[in-house]
Parts: C-alpha cells; sequence; structure tokens
C-alpha cells in the first residue's frame, strides 16, 4: 500500500480497512484488550512486563506502516498485565517519518476497534518548565495543539461517524479520574520529587527546537515538547476512548545560546542519544509506574 497521500483527506485506513486488519489480529490474540499502551521513544521495555505476550510485527500486519525511528521497535504485543487484557505499542509513527497524522493516529482508531476503552500514552520529551531535569515524569495535565492551530490533524478531511463525531471537546481531553490514581500512584511509589503536572506540545520535528522555539513554547505556557501523542489523544478521544498520558523528561530545552566546542558542537545540544540513554534508565521505574496504573484503572468499571 502507498502511504504517500495527501495529508487532509484520501484517508487510505478506512473504516473497512481498519476491520479487516482487526479481523486479522483478532485471529491471534486471545483477550479483548481494554488498555492501549503506546510506548514512547526508548521506552519499549515498558511491554516487557506483559505477560501470555503474543508479539506481531508491523511489518507482518498486511497494509501496516512500519516504524522507521530508532527507539521505536515496532510491533504490537498482545497479552496481560496484572490481568488486565492490553494492546501495547512498541513503537509510534510521526509524522516527520512522511506520515500524515491519519496514519499517525491510525493505530488508536484500530485499538477502538479491538474493544480498547482506555489509553495509556508515553513519549520522550524536552523540559521546557525550569523546575523540571531529566529523569522527571511529567502527568499531561493538558496539550497545546500548535498543529492543529496550522491546520493539521489525525480528523481532518470527510468524516466517517463510526470513528466519532465531526465536533468534539477537548476540554477534558486527559481523564481527570484516571489522573487521581495517578496522583496516589505517585505518593503510594514515593515519586513525588520527579513528578510534575504540565502542558505538553507536539512539534513536527524533527530537528529539536532554536532558542527562539524555546522561548515561544514557554512563553505560551508549555510544559514539555516533543513530536507525538497529541494527535492520538485528538483520535482517542474522538472515538470515546479515555486518556492518561506522561512525559519522561530526557533533556532540558535550552533558553539561552551555547557556547562552541572544539569539536563544532554546541555545549547546550541536545542529541538522541541521551534522549535514548534516559528512557533506558528510566526502564525499570517506568514499567512498574505503568503496571500500576494499568491495575488502577481496570479497577474502573
Ligand atoms: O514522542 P516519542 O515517540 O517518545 O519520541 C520523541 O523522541 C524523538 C526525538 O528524540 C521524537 O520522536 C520525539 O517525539
Ligand atoms: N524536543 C522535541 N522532541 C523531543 C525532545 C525535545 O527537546 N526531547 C525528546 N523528544
Amino acid at each position: 500500500m502507498c502511504f504517500k497521500m495527501c495529508s487532509c483527506n484520501n484517508n487510505i485506513y478506512t473504516y473497512e480497512k481498519l476491520s479487516e486488519i482487526k479481523d486479522f489480529l483478532k485471529e491471534k490474540i486471545k483477550n479483548e484488550p481494554k488498555i492501549g499502551i503506546i510506548c514512547g521513544s526508548g521506552l519499549g521495555s515498558l511491554g516487557n512486563a506483559i505477560a501470555d505476550a503474543v508479539s506481531i510485527d508491523y511489518a507482518d500486519i498486511p497494509d501496516f506502516p512500519v516504524s522507521t525511528v530508532e527507539g521505536h521497535v515496532g510491533r504490537f504485543i498482545f497479552g496481560h498485565i496484572r490481568g488486565t487484557a492490553v494492546a501495547c505499542m512498541q513503537g509510534r509513527f510521526h509524522y516527520y517519518e512522511g506520515y500524515p497524522l491519519s496514519i499517525c493516529a491510525m493505530p488508536v482508531r484500530l485499538m477502538k476497534l479491538l474493544g480498547v476503552s482506555y489509553l495509556i500514552a508515553s513519549n520522550a520529551a524536552g523540559g521546557l518548565n525550569p523546575k523540571y531535569k531529566v529523569g522527571d515524569i511529567m502527568l499531561q495535565k493538558d496539550h497545546f495543539n500548535i498543529m492543529g492551530l496550522a491546520g493539521l490533524g489525525p480528523h481532518i478531511g470527510p468524516n466517517d461517524s463510526r470513528f466519532g463525531p465531526r465536533f468534539f471537546p477537548m476540554t477534558n481531553a486527559y481523564d481527570e479520574s484516571i489522573l487521581n490514581k495517578v496522583r496516589q500512584i505517585v505518593k503510594d511509589l514515593k515519586m513525588e520529587n520527579k513528578v510534575h503536572e504540565g502542558v505538553y506540545t507536539c512539534v513536527g520535528g524533527p530537528n529539536y527546537e532554536t532558542v527562539a522555539d524555546v522561548r515561544a513554547l514557554i512563553s505560551l505556557g508549555v510544559d514539555s515538547v516533543g513530536m507525538s501523542t497529541v494527535h492520538e489523544v485528538i483520535a482517542a478521544r474522538q472515538c470515546g476512548i479515555r486518556c492518561f498520558a506522561f512525559s519522561l523528561i530526557t533533556n532540558i530545552c535550552s533558553t539561552e545560546y551555547g557556547t562552541t566546542t572544539e569539536d563544532h558542537s554546541c555545549s547546550t545540544e541536545v542529541h538522541s542519544e541521551e534522549v535514548l540513554k534516559v528512557g533506558k534508565d528510566m526502564e525499570d521505574e517506568l514499567r512498574i509506574f505503568v503496571e500500576e496504573i494499568v491495575e488502577a484503572i481496570s479497577q474502573d468499571t
């Protein structure tokens, strides 16, 4: 299938196409997943907590896109976390890979067809809030949809109401009752000193931000910046999935021009190696955190 398509309409992932993919996956999995998990860059090990795992590479799913970015393995893992059936994406799709936002968010609609009613999305992100440190976690209280303000979204074009209504609110995009459960988990796990709540934004990337970009985002009230998640949450809210998302702060975005070092790099630059390393360093702690969240959500009826 050709993924080069207009970003505004002609969405190739029609309801019928996604139903075919859903049927293909359903034949391979044992239980209907209740919670969808999207692993951010370097956070794929969140999927290692899954029992009775059935792994399906994106490349083996008919008409499915493939992950092209380091830190995103590119497979679904279906199974259980603490007894709850989950669908976990070890690898997501980003706009900068050349996929329109409708394709980046398509797996969320697929998860809905598979039976998912809750989403836990994670991302690696740069810290803008001066209180944040590398390795901190930011619970997404909200997002600032810069790409949406520029007319880009996963739902632009003809609307198929089987994926949800044309117009829908985003006031409570991040579910307050899940957030309350997570706040309690943060206390129980004694993580208060490294967990914050804030506003995330998704930029197009793949370059990291200039100092002027960073200063502007801070002035707009944004606390963390990445290149994902927002369009996934939009697609999820459109089809009635309740959402929780968090950023792992993998680097601090610089508000100052750095000094150029002897090798012509800059002292305040961010590089993808450090982003992935912070994810790796945090993998055990985050895996337990996500397991607790799954268990708390599963008690929700
Ligand atoms: O949002 P995730 O997938 O975690 O990845 C983040 O990390 C990558 C940049 O290092 C970008 O893809 C950015 O979006
Ligand atoms: N900016 C954008 N995306 C990111 C960053 C960043 O600083 N860190 C990890 N993903």
